[in-house]
C-alpha cells in the first residue's frame, strides 16, 4: 500500500482564521498526510479539531497560511482538479432537476452537452438513481438527495473522493444501506474514483469504512494518531478485530494527551470548557457509579443510544472535574466524582465548586476577575470580548453559557439576564491563579 502513487500530499500544514477581535484562531497546525491510490483514508476527530478545514484545504477551496497542499506533486493555487466533494448537507440546486444538478459541474469543465448528459447518466445509474433523472430534490427522501450527492461528484470521475460527514444528516438505517452501497461500488470495477477521504465523527463508520483512521487532536488541530485497518470486506461490526479497534479509537478520542498543558495551569483558551451541561456531566458520573465504577465508553454510548460527539463533551467535562477518568475504552469514577455523586445536593454543589474552581480555567479566571472588581460584578460583554480573542463569535457566546450553567450550580457567581451582568455569588473567596 505504501509504495502505491501518491495522489494528494499536504506537507505541513497550518491553517489560522483571523477572529471576530482580530485575533489569530490556529485550527490547523503542521499537518502532514499523503493520500495514495487505493485507499480510504478517514479523518476521525472531534468537534473543532479542523477534519472539515483540513478536507477543503486538500479540495484547495481553502488556502493554508503556510505549507503546501500537491495534487500530483504539483502546489495547489486555487481548487484541486483532481477531487470532487460530497458534502453533509447534499448541498443540491432545488431549482435543478436530478440530472441537471449531475450535470453541474460537467458544465463547468465546459463539456459539451451531448456528453454531459451521457456521462450524468452514467452516473445516475451507477448510484441507482435512474427513474429519478427528472425529479427536483424535493420530492426526494434524504437518502435519495444523497445519492444524488454522490453521482454529482462521481461523474467528475476525481482521483480523490472528499466526503464530508456524508451520511451524519441521514437516519441510521439509510446511513447503512448507503455505506454498504458506497463499499460495493468502491469493490468494483466501475467506481470512477482512486481514493476516498472522508471525515466523520464516528468511530464505527471510520472502521467499517477506512483503511487508514487518522484521529486529529483539536487547539490546534494536529495528527494525534494514525490506525490502520487491516481488517478484510465486508465488515463484521461484531468481529473482536473489529470492536478492538473501536475500543482503541474511542480510547484515543477520549484520552487526555500527555503534552496538553494541566488544566490547573491552562487559560481558558488553552483548555475550553467542554460543552456539557451540569445535568449532562452529573447523569454520566451517576451511570459510572451505578454500574459499579467502571463502564465502557462504547456500551454506554448504545446504551443511551448517543452519537460519540454528544457524549465526548460530558466525558471531557468528567475528566476536567477529576471526577471520572478515561483508560482505554473506559471510564471509571474517581473518589472524588464518588463523593460528588453520593453526597447531598449541597455537598455536592461544593465538591463541584471546588474542582470547578481548581480545575476549570475559564471559571477560574471570571472569579478572579469578579473578585477585583468593585462590588463583585461585571458585564457579561467584558468577558465575551477576552473570549473573542482565541474564539470565533459563537464559540466565545458558547464558552460564557457552559461557565454560567457551572457557575450557577456551583453557586459561585450568578449571571442577571437583565443588567445583563455576573455576579459573585458570595463574598470573593481567595483563588489561586
Ligand atoms: N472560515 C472560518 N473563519 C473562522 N473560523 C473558522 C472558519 N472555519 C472554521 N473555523 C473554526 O475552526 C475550527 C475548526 O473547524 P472545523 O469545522 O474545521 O472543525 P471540525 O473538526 O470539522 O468540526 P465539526 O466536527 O464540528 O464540523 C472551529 O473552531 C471553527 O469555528
Amino acid at each position: 500500500m505504501t509504495t502505491a502513487e501518491v495522489l494528494v500530499s499536504v506537507d505541513s500544514v497550518s491553517k489560522s482564521f483571523t477572529g471576530t477581535t482580530g485575533g489569530e484562531l490556529r485550527v490547523l497546525d503542521e499537518i502532514e498526510l499523503d493520500l495514495r491510490a487505493g485507499e480510504i483514508v478517514a479523518l476521525l476527530g472531534r468537534s473543532g479539531s479542523g477534519k472539515s478545514t483540513l478536507l477543503r484545504t486538500i479540495a484547495g477551496l481553502v488556502a493554508p497560511t503556510s505549507g503546501a497542499v500537491r495534487y500530483r506533486g504539483e502546489e495547489l493555487t486555487g481548487a484541486n482538479p483532481g477531487t470532487a466533494m460530497v458534502f453533509q448537507s447534499f448541498a443540491l440546486m432545488p431549482w435543478l432537476t436530478v440530472q441537471d444538478n449531475v450535470e453541474l459541474g460537467l458544465a463547468a469543465r465546459g463539456l459539451p452537452p451531448a456528453e454531459r448528459r451521457e456521462r450524468a447518466l452514467a452516473a445516475i445509474d451507477l448510484i441507482g438513481l435512474d427513474g429519478f433523472e427528472s425529479a427536483y430534490p424535493k420530492e426526494l427522501s434524504g437518502g435519495m438527495r444523497q445519492r444524488v450527492g454522490f453521482a454529482r461528484a462521481l461523474v467528475l470521475e476525481p482521483d480523490l473522493l472528499l466526503m464530508d460527514e456524508p451520511f451524519s444528516a441521514l437516519d441510521v438505517l439509510t446511513a447503512e444501506n448507503l455505506r454498504g452501497e458506497l463499499m460495493r461500488l468502491w469493490a468494483g470495477e466501475e467506481f470512477p474514483t482512486k481514493a476516498i477521504c472522508l471525515v466523520t465523527h464516528n468511530i464505527e463508520e471510520a472502521v467499517q469504512l477506512a483503511d487508514r483512521v487518522l484521529v486529529l487532536g483539536a487547539n490546534p488541530g494536529h495528527v494525534r494518531a494514525e490506525i490502520h485497518v487491516d481488517l478484510p470486506r465486508p465488515r463484521d461490526r461484531r468481529a473482536p478485530a473489529f470492536t478492538g479497534l473501536v475500543d482503541l479509537l474511542y480510547g484515543l478520542l477520549t484520552g487526555r494527551e500527555p503534552e496538553r498543558a494541566e488544566p490547573e495551569a491552562a487559560t481558558p483558551t488553552a483548555r475550553p470548557l467542554p460543552a456539557a451541561s451540569v445535568d449532562g456531566l452529573a447523569g454520566l458520573v451517576e451511570i459510572v457509579h451505578a454500574k459499579g465504577g467502571r463502564a465502557g465508553l462504547p456500551a454506554v454510548a448504545a446504551e443511551l443510544s448517543f452519537e460519540i460527539d454528544d457524549l465526548l463533551p460530558l466525558v471531557d467535562a468528567a475528566s476536567l472535574l477529576d471526577l471520572l477518568f478515561v483508560a482505554g475504552a473506559d471510564l471509571h469514577l474517581t473518589p472524588m466524582g464518588e463523593a460528588f455523586t453520593t453526597a447531598d445536593i449541597q455537598r455536592s454543589k461544593e465538591i463541584f465548586a471546588g474542582q470547578a474552581r481548581r480545575r476549570a480555567p475559564l471559571v477560574r479566571t471570571i472569579l478572579t476577575a469578579l473578585g477585583s472588581s468593585a462590588g463583585g460584578s461585571l458585564r457579561s460583554g467584558f468577558f465575551l470580548d477576552l473570549l473573542r480573542r482565541g474564539f470565533s463569535h459563537d464559540d466565545a457566546r458558547q464558552q460564557l453559557d457552559i461557565a454560567i450553567d457551572w457557575g450557577r450550580y456551583a453557586e459561585l457567581f450568578d449571571y442577571d439576564t437583565d443588567s445583563g451582568h455576573l455576579r459573585l455569588e458570595a463574598p470573593p473567596e481567595p483563588v489561586s491563579a
